[in-house]
C-alpha cells in the first residue's frame, strides 16, 4: 500500500499570510475584546473566525473582536483620510457573533489603550488622538485614568421624531409582565432605551433571551433597560443604572454607546429636571457621559471610562 500524500490543509483566512497571530485580551468596564494588531491589513477576519475567537467555551472568549489596522489599508478607512488625514488608525470592530457594528464606545477606549501600550502611538495624559471607525472619526483624549471619547452628535433613530416625543416603540422582555414604551437613539449604532420603575425591576430581567422591539429597527438594535436613583439628579449629575442586551452579542457587563443612549434618552425625558452630566452604572462598573456643545452647533456626547489590557497570547489554530 502506498502512502497517500497528505491533503493540503484548508486555507484558514486568519493564517493566510501569518501562521501565528499575536492577540491581546482587554476590557472596558467588563465589556471584553480580543485585539489584533494588523497595521498593514494582512489579517482577514471573517464572521466564522470572529465567532470562534469570541466563543467562551471553545475560543478565547469575548463580546467583540477588534482589529487595529492603518486606515489606508481598508476601504472604509481610506474614505475617511481625505477629510481626516490625521486618522492613521482604524478600529475594525466585530460583535462576538461575527457581525460588523458601526461603533463600540468601550471598544474605542480599549483600542486606543492597546495602541498606546503596544507602542503603536505616543499619547501622554491630556493628549488626544483621532481614530477612524465605521461611524466616522472620533477624538479620544487620554486621561490620568482612562480615556474620554468625543462620540460626536447623537440623534433619534427615527428622524421624524420630534424633540418632545417620549417613545417610538414597545419592548417585551422576559421578567417584565407587560410591553414597555421605549425610545430609540443612534450613537452611530442603534439603541432602544426602556425606562423601568425600580432597581428591582432591572434586577428581575432575564436578558439571557433577546428582548423584542416593536417595530423592530431595520438593522436590529441594542436594548438598554434603565432605572434611576432617587433623586435622579444630585449636585448637577444624573445617576442611573442600566442593563443591556447587545445586538450580535447578548447581555454584556457594559456598553459604552448604550450608556450614551441612556443618558440622552433620560435627559430628553427629564426635560427641565435633567442635566448634561450623567453617571451610568453598569454591571461591570461606572461610565461618565457628558452632553457638550459641539463645534458645528450640534450637541456632542462625550463618554469617559477605564480601559484595561489583561493578557497577551498567540493564535495558533
Ligand atoms: N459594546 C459596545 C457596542 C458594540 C456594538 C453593538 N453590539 C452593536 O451591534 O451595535 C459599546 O461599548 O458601545
Amino acid at each position: 500500500m502506498t502512502e497517500q500524500p497528505a491533503a493540503p490543509a484548508a486555507q484558514d483566512p486568519l493564517h493566510a499570510s501569518a501562521p501565528r497571530v499575536p492577540f491581546t485580551k482587554g476590557h472596558g468596564t467588563g465589556n471584553d475584546f480580543v485585539l489584533i494588531a494588523d497595521p498593514d491589513g494582512n489579517t482577514q477576519l471573517d464572521a466564522q473566525h470572529v465567532a470562534r475567537l469570541a466563543d467562551r467555551h471553545r475560543g478565547i472568549g469575548a463580546d467583540g473582536v477588534i482589529r487595529a489596522v492603518r486606515s489606508a489599508r481598508l476601504p472604509e478607512g481610506e474614505a475617511l483620510l481625505a477629510e481626516h488625514p490625521e486618522a492613521e488608525w482604524f478600529m475594525d470592530y466585530r460583535n462576538g457573533d461575527g457581525s460588523i457594528a458601526e461603533m463600540c464606545g468601550n471598544g474605542v477606549r480599549v483600542f486606543v489603550h492597546f495602541l498606546v501600550e503596544k507602542g503603536l502611538v505616543d499619547l501622554a495624559p491630556g493628549q488626544a488622538i483621532t481614530i477612524g471607525t465605521r461611524a466616522g472619526v472620533k477624538a479620544v483624549t487620554r486621561l490620568e485614568h482612562g480615556y474620554a471619547i468625543d462620540m460626536g452628535p447623537w440623534c433619534y433613530l427615527d428622524p421624524e421624531l420630534a424633540e418632545e416625543a417620549a417613545s417610538d416603540s414597545m419592548v417585551r422582555a422576559h421578567g417584565l409582565t407587560d410591553p414597555r414604551p421605549a425610545l430609540s437613539v443612534s450613537m452611530g449604532n442603534p439603541h432602544t432605551v426602556v425606562p423601568l420603575a425600580s432597581f428591582a425591576d432591572l434586577q428581575g430581567l432575564d436578558l439571557g433571551r433577546a428582548p423584542e422591539v416593536d417595530p423592530a429597527p431595520p438593522h436590529g438594535t441594542n436594548v438598554e433597560f434603565v432605572a434611576a436613583h432617587e433623586p435622579l439628579v444630585r449636585e448637577g449629575v444624573g445617576r442611573v443604572r442600566m442593563r443591556v442586551h447587545e445586538r450580535g452579542v447578548g447581555e454584556t457587563q457594559s456598553c459604552g454607546t448604550g450608556a450614551c443612549a441612556v443618558a440622552v434618552a433620560m435627559r430628553a425625558w427629564a426635560g427641565d429636571q435633567g442635566t448634561d452630566s450623567w453617571l451610568v452604572e453598569v454591571p461591570g462598573g461606572v461610565l461618565a457621559v457628558d452632553v457638550v456643545p459641539g463645534p458645528e452647533g450640534a450637541e456632542h456626547v462625550v463618554l469617559s471610562g477605564p480601559a484595561e489590557l489583561v493578557f497577551d497570547g498567540e493564535l495558533t489554530a
